[in-house]
């Protein structure tokens, strides 16, 4: 990431406050902050993704997703500090003060695969980042879709499918659309001859233990075997043959996921869910075709954001916090071909040990922030986390490349003399 070079404000005196007194109806606290960010803003030319755009297959693709504000923040009036200008770029504008006490702006620039704004839809975004990884699943790949980011982002949203009211509509969430092109793909000529079939497993995994999410939430445990195969024993795997039978199992386990309450969300999400759907083919020993896991993470929350600051809830979010650093670390050593996964340091990064080695291996991080300011903090750990992942990758790439150039002259001369 690199930084803009900060945008500098006049200072506060120039705030009139008969027009934004806290008395008056249109009274926004930080007018000024809200001011030079829309006028930030009208500087830029914006190009959302569109569903045009062309889609670029990657090993490991890093991309993020703003929600809009939600009715709290609103009647909040908070300010939105996130901008999405286009082509994969993300501004947070953030509110900082010089020691004379003038406000100002800093505004950061990120740089992902993709960048959806507010307005992008649970399809949009599952064009871009899952789709690609159902396609790979038939060529046998073990594809991995993340969702991860702050509690109260969007995680549940975009992969369980947004709520209209208090209900869940499933049926629009990334898992539902990866399993209805999954069942698409099965039925289309090209892979006929595969002969496979579709098996799902739901399972969370909360404080390191894994829980059966379609087995009245039976604790089941993780085994490696003498081929360093990770295997979760006795997980069920139901065969599929319609997206209704998914979108079903998608409810039932949903409903029993372990949440508390943070700060951000009354009902917070403390475990990972794992949504596995595993093609089998139809031989006598239902031989692994390909897997694609998707995973609506924890939130990223610090032990202080939560409600409660009991010795459990602490470990909770030890646990977590660990578990995400894992996660990263294995990304990067996917990223830079690595022989050594830290794949053991945590329960989540074991469970998914098949999706982080070789080259068969498709990785997707969907990064989730909320807009509001008073997330700025969250959003920016986020977004370095987010951040990490993609700088190693594209640094591996780019040595790779020189090093492939490297080859091919010593090769070259090789020839000539
Ligand atoms: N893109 C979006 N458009 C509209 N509403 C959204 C969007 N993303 C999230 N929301 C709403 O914001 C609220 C919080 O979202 P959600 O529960 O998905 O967060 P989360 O990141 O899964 O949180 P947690 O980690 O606490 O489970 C929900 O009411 C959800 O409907």
């Amino acid at each position: 990431s690199r930084p803009l070079a900060p945008t500098s404000m006049s200072s506060q005196s120039q705030e009139t406050p008969a027009v934004n007194s806290p008395f008056a109806e249109t009274y926004r606290p930080n007018q000024k902050i809200y001011d030079m960010i829309q006028e930030f803003r009208e500087s830029l030319e914006i190009t959302p993704v569109s569903s045009t755009d062309q889609i670029e297959p990657h090993k490991i693709c890093v991309c993020v997703r703003k929600r809009p504000l939600n009715k709290q923040e609103i009647i909040r009036k908070e300010i939105d500090v996130v901008t999405i200008p286009g082509n994969g770029a993300l501004l947070v504008h953030e509110p900082k003060q010089k020691v004379d006490l003038t406000k100002y702006l800093d505004n950061q620039i990120f740089h992902f695969d993709y960048s959806f704004d507010e307005t992008a839809t649970n399809g949009l975004v599952y064009n871009f980042t899952a789709k690609p990884l159902v396609q790979s699943i038939f060529e046998g790949c073990m594809a991995t879709c993340f969702a991860y980011g702050q509690t109260g982002s969007g995680k549940t949203h975009t992969m369980g499918g947004d709520f209209t009211g208090k209900q869940q509509n499933s049926a629009k969430g990334i898992y539902a659309l990866a399993a209805q092109d999954v069942f698409t793909h099965l039925n289309h000529r090209k892979y006929a001859k595969l002969d496979v079939s579709a098996y799902v497993s739901f399972f969370e995994i909360y404080n390191g233990k894994v829980f059966d999410l379609l087995n009245n939430k039976a604790k089941l445990r993780v085994l490696e075997d003498d081929r360093q195969q990770v295997q979760v024993v006795g997980l069920e795997e139901v065969c599929v043959t319609t997206t209704e039978e998914v979108i079903r199992m998608i409810q039932t386990g949903s409903a029993c996921r372990t949440s508390g309450q943070t700060s951000a969300n009354a009902n917070s999400s403390r475990s990972h869910a794992v949504l596995q759907i595993v093609l089998r083919r139809n031989d006598r020993a239902t031989t692994l075709h390909g897997k694609f896991s998707l995973v609506d993470l924890a939130g990223n929350e610090r032990g202080t954001d939560v409600c409660s600051n009991d010795r459990s809830t602490l470990v909770e979010t030890a646990e977590i916090n660990r578990s995400l650093l894992a996660l990263k670390e294995c990304i990067r050593s996917l990223g830079k071909n690595s022989e050594h996964i830290p794949f053991r340091m945590s329960t989540l990064t074991k469970v998914l040990r098949d999706s982080f080695i070789g080259e068969k291996s498709r990785t997707c991080m969907i990064a989730m922030v909320s807009p509001g300011m008073a997330s700025c903090e969250y959003t920016m750990n986020t977004l370095r986390y987010a951040d990490r992942c993609i700088l190693y990758t594209s640094v591996y790439d780019a040595i790779s490349q020189v090093a492939e150039l490297e080859e091919k002259t010593y090769a070259e001369l090789q020839v000539k003399f």
